[in-house]
């Protein structure tokens, strides 16, 4: 008999440009045969591409896609940032061709954003265009690297400095995913939330969960804060998709954040990062402006879910500064230092001078000597 597609609890129209697309929040989705069926239509090959650990967790998505009418075949790379290579994109290449795939068959993302930031730029790129399908398996891909388009790989130099901007087809949501998420990463996850709240919706920030606390009895909220989250993603890049203006808000907290993350080793999370980076972006928005009780009200913020609030990582001053020159928003005489003077919006600065970027730094960031 054939299998019913279930019911969505929300779809958020994504329109990126020209392209819109569904992301589709459907509890237990990804284990069904007819939502396969219906994301791979026409193709005749679908490629999984997905981490070792994260496949072990999803054999039932496996199972129907194997069963969805199309020749299955999947394409296993490292865990982690570990994926974001070129080396990688090349092995994926190599299986592509072996596979004999075609611009018309489709490529899966099923994974975190590492997975589904390399799958986006591997399906860009073959034959200059093969159909993609995201399925976020981690908070953070679900509320937003699986959402507009960026695709990225890391090269020696810094991070995601190398990628295209290529929308999938469909995001296919499933907040049943979270239930085998560890704490760590959820909390990753919450700190882009918790960015949403502050540059869009402030609403998002009084509707914080404690991801301490069975998933179970939160799904709720988390449902809620997945669409509102993708909601105020998808209104600040809908007219702005290759990032020269609005969509930049999303960049908040990352100036700093990827270039923290970056001179830890990536032993820091993304949102981890990036919670860093909205602290440190408060602390210089109140340097520059005058403002009082930013950086106060944003640690509380990320207080509240146990995310970072000061470095415990060795990263200097330095280290951030110099890889926050390779930031690639920055062009000469240009603003592009995001900052969020109240809660809810967002604006562009001119990259702080040295001396203030640095009293910012000694102020909230630098480790705590004991
Ligand atoms: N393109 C974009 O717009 C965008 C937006 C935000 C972040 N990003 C990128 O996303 C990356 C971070 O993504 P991430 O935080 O998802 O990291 P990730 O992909 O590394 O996943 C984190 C860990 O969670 C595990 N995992 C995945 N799903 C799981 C599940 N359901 N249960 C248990 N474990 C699971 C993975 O195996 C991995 O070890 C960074 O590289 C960042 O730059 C991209
Ligand atoms: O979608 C966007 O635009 C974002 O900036 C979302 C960010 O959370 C994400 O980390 C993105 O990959 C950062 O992009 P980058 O241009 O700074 O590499
Ligand atoms: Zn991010």
């Amino acid at each position: 008999m054939e299998e019913a597609v279930p019911p969505a609890s929300a779809t958020v129209v994504i329109r990126a440009g020209s392209a819109t697309y569904p992301f589709t929040l459907a509890s237990g989705q990804l284990g069904r045969i007819g939502t396969w069926r219906e994301a791979v239509g026409t193709a005749r090959t679908v490629a999984v591409i997905t981490s070792r650990p994260v496949a072990a967790l999803f054999p039932g998505a496996l199972r129907a896609i194997a069963e969805a009418g199309a020749r299955r075949v999947v394409l296993e790379v490292p865990d982690g940032e570990d994926a974001k290579t070129l080396q990688v994109a090349g092995r994926c290449y190599q299986a592509l061709a072996q596979a004999r795939f075609t611009r018309s068959d489709l490529v899966v993302a099923l994974g975190g954003g590492t997975v589904t930031d390399l799958a986006g730029f591997v399906a860009s790129t073959w034959k200059r265009g093969a159909r993609l399908v995201h399925a976020p398996t981690t908070l953070l891909a679900l509320v937003d690297a699986a959402v507009g388009g960026k695709t990225g790989i890391n090269l020696p130099s810094g991070k995601n400095l190398a990628g295209t901007f290529y929308q999938p087809e469909r995001v296919l949501a499933d907040d049943t995913v979270l239930t085998s998420l560890p704490v760590r990463e959820l909390r990753s996850g919450l700190a882009e939330v918790i960015k949403c709240g502050f540059i869009a919706d402030p609403a998002i920030l009084d509707r914080l969960p404690d991801p301490a606390r069975a998933q179970a009895r939160q799904t709720q909220r988390y449902l809620r804060l997945i669409e509102l989250s993708v909601r105020a993603k998808a209104h600040l890049l809908a007219d702005d998709v290759t990032d020269r203006g609005l969509r930049r808000h999303l960049n908040y907290g990352h100036t700093a954040g990827q270039a923290i993350e970056t001179a830890s080793g990536f032993t820091l999370r993304h949102g981890e990062a990036v919670a860093l980076g909205m602290v440190y972006a408060a602390r210089l928005c109140e340097l520059l402006t005058g403002a009082r009780g930013i950086t106060a009200d944003t640690q509380d913020a990320l207080n509240r879910v146990g995310l970072p609030t000061r470095l415990q990582a060795a990263v200097s001053f330095e280290q951030m500064w110099d890889l926050m020159q390779q930031d690639k928003k920055v062009s000469p005489g240009r603003p592009s230092f995001v900052l969020s003077p109240r809660r809810g919006t967002a604006t562009l600065a001119c990259m702080p001078q040295r001396e203030i970027a640095r009293a910012a730094f000694d102020d909230v960031l630098r480790p705590e000597r004991r």
